[in-house]
């Protein structure tokens, strides 16, 4: 391996777009030499398939012309041997425990509610797109199973690219992603039962290359089911939010919710009400789905209302078209409203990132 100094200060610079590390940290770049004025380089693709590759060539030319005295800089394209990509990997799974155990420093918030089409979906992804605005590094596990909609939220239908036994995850709106839907056909729905649906989510967690997350959201299935089990197993550190509309009836089945994630050891952080009374155009609130749920299910499991987020078509909209309206409209009340809760999850504790070590194998 050789690699002249100055190019390396240069190239130090250049980040894989996928595992967001310095190429040279990830022996990208075994040689890169000068000739007089010109920059000759040879740049490691991880897989000969790699989708960021045309971006990480044109980042590396960038960098090596920046270097005084280069003319020319020229680029050797290849791929990693197999023993060099399997080093890599287990450096990366080596780093990992420490990015999602117990003892991790990303704060894990599953994202629950009693029953079906209450927006949790939707709240999920927008909230993660309002985090990500925010400067935090976000991922998004979708363990919906039979609902599985965020990449659809998210405007992307990428799927993951493997490394060797990992995989890593397709980044929208700034957001990191895997979906149980990346993994089957088509539109069908999944028909797993308890114990392959425990392994796909130890699968997200473990073989999903995630970086340095300060937030993993986790859109569960709504309901009591096998998937909130296996979570409260898998990450008893976790913490839920839960999502209800106002109706009354909802407020009692998100209270169970709640409570299955309370007997894995989990902390229940606050409650969400979702499509709350619109505004009408004479001043007055339509109130659809009535009023007063959101308070009633944080009264009763003794945490907050963290958000009353409106009924609000640029919100449904935005879902359809995936393009956040987080984003898109951040003035559209319900936009604000996910935008507050943002802000107020910040507030709760703070984040801190962790540069996770990556020590040569
Ligand atoms: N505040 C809101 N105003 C208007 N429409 C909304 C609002 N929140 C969600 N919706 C719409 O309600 C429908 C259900 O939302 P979503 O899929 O997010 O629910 P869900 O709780 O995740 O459902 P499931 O868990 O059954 O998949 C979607 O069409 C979504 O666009």
């Amino acid at each position: 391996m050789t690699i002249d100094p100055a190019l390396a200060r240069a190239l130090s610079t250049v980040v894989d777009p996928e595992i967001r590390r310095p190429l040279v940290e990830l022996d990208m770049i075994p040689e890169a030499v000068l000739d007089g004025t010109v920059a000759r380089i040879r740049l490691e693709l991880t897989v000969a398939a790699c989708p960021a590759a045309d971006r990480i060539q044109a980042d590396v030319r960038q960098a090596a012309a920046s270097v005084p005295g280069v003319e020319r800089v020229e680029v050797e394209v290849g791929v990693m041997a197999p023993a060099v990509r399997q080093a890599l990997v287990e450096r990366l799974r080596g780093s990992r425990p420490a990015q999602l155990g117990p003892g991790t420093l990303t704060r894990i918030i599953a994202v629950a509610s009693g029953k079906g089409g209450v927006g949790k979906s939707t709240v999920t992804a927008n909230l993660a797109v309002a985090l990500a605005a925010r400067g935090l590094s976000v991922g998004v596990i979708d363990a919906d199973v039979h609902g599985y909609s965020i990449p659809a939220l998210l405007g992307t239908d990428a799927r993951p690219t493997r490394v060797g036994d990992m995989m890593m995850p397709p980044e929208a709106h700034g957001v990191r992603l895997v979906s149980i839907g990346m993994f089957v056909d088509g539109n069908r729905s999944v028909s797993w039962r308890g114990p392959m649906l425990h392994r796909t989510l130890q699968q997200f967690l473990a073989d999903v290359w995630w970086g340095d997350l300060d937030v993993l959201l986790i859109d569960m299935p709504p309901g009591t089911g096998d998937v909130a089990i296996s979570l409260g197993q898998l990450l008893p550190h976790a913490e839920v939010l839960v999502v209800t509309t106002p109706q009354r009836a909802a407020a009692d089945v998100a209270e169970r919710a709640a409570e299955v994630a309370r007997q894995t050891g989990q902390r229940v952080l606050g409650v969400v009400e979702n499509m709350a009374g619109l505004a009408q155009p004479d001043g007055s609130i339509l109130e659809l789905f009535g009023a007063g749920g959101g308070d009633e299910a944080a009264r009763r499991l003794g945490v907050p209302l963290l958000a009353r987020i409106p009924l609000s078509v640029a919100l449904r909209a935005g879902g359809d078209a995936g393009a956040p309206v987080v984003a898109a409209e951040p003035t559209d009340p319900a936009a604000a409203a996910v935008i507050a809760l943002a802000e107020a999850l910040r507030g709760t504790r703070p984040i801190a990132r962790r540069s996770l070590p990556l020590a040569p194998a």
